[in-house]
């Protein structure tokens, strides 16, 4: 169980995230929406820890993770993997070395700065990318591939943790609704399949209520809805984003256009 208890996050006087409690089910698939600014991307760091709440804490099956510091949080950061809008990939790497670094909390410091990778290390990432259909890609520079590819490529990294929980940041915000549905079928799968819990921070609606089985929503920093996506209704969604509602409800918007685009060929296959 991820369980949060009253956590806030104050800057200066303004509260990004306001007294949210949840309890939050393993393999569970979580929608958080709400309109720009409402606090979504900063719950999301609070969970992983990459920022600290200034109130409240945070919790994994009974242990505290809020907090944490030194060889502890690396630890909470390998079983709760980050995924973000923009991959955050080493663009000028290949595909196999970027899906390999999510091993980092497992290896030696030096054998990953030699690139020294087991055998078993190299097997497993070949295994992820094969698992979303991008080995053949395993050689290419990341900075090649097409964004869906490049999404694929961070959740295959993200999985080399062996994580316990999967956390995405608005992961399709950059792609058109092709790549869109394969992004989100990639997490719907291995939500199902390896009974990850996924939290995914979401803008549009639609798609949040197509793959989350529970949706919380956030507005001005505080939990206005919690509850299964058949749930909210049309006025409460409205309510939500405001005079966002329109485009949250509108399918994913087009991808922006990529460098990666004209000068990959393998963009075609995805
Ligand atoms: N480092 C920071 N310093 C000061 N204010 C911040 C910081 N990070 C976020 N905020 C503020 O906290 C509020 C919530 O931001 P957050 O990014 O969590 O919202 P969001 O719901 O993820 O928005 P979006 O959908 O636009 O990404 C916003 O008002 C934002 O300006």
């Amino acid at each position: 169980m991820l369980k949060l208890e009253g956590v806030t996050m104050n800057y200066g006087r303004r509260a990004a995230v306001d007294d949210v409690s949840l309890d939050l089910r393993p393999g569970s698939f979580v929608g958080v929406i709400g309109r720009s600014g409402a606090g979504k991307s900063t719950l999301l760091r609070m969970i992983n820890g990459l920022a600290q709440p200034t109130g409240g804490r945070i919790l994994w099956q009974g242990q505290q993770v809020s907090g944490l510091r030194g060889a502890a949080r690396r630890r909470w950061h390998a079983r709760c993997a980050m995924v973000f809008q923009q991959f955050n990939l080493a663009g000028r790497l290949d595909v196999l070395t970027n899906t390999l670094t999510g091993r980092l909390n497992h290896v030696p410091l030096h054998r990953s700065l030699l690139g020294l990778w087991s055998r078993e290390d190299r097997a497993m990432a070949f295994a992820a990318l094969e698992r979303f259909d991008i080995a053949d890609l395993a050689a290419q520079r990341a900075g090649q591939l097409s964004g869906g590819q490049q999404q694929r490529v961070a959740i295959a990294r993200a999985l080399m943790q062996e994580p316990e929980i999967i956390l995405a940041d608005e992961p399709i915000a950059s792609l058109d609704p092709r790549n869109t549905a394969v992004v989100m079928d990639t997490l719907a799968r291995i939500n199902r399949d390896d009974g990850i819990t996924v939290v995914c921070n979401l803008h549009s609606l639609e798609i949040a209520r197509r793959y989350c089985d529970r949706l919380v929503g956030l507005s001005a920093g505080r939990v206005v809805f919690d509850g299964p996506a058949r749930d909210l209704g049309e006025d409460a969604a409205r309510a939500l984003y405001g005079i966002e509602a329109e485009a949250a409800a509108a399918t994913p918007p087009q991808e922006q256009p990529q460098e990666a685009r004209a000068k990959s060929p393998s963009y075609a296959q995805v």
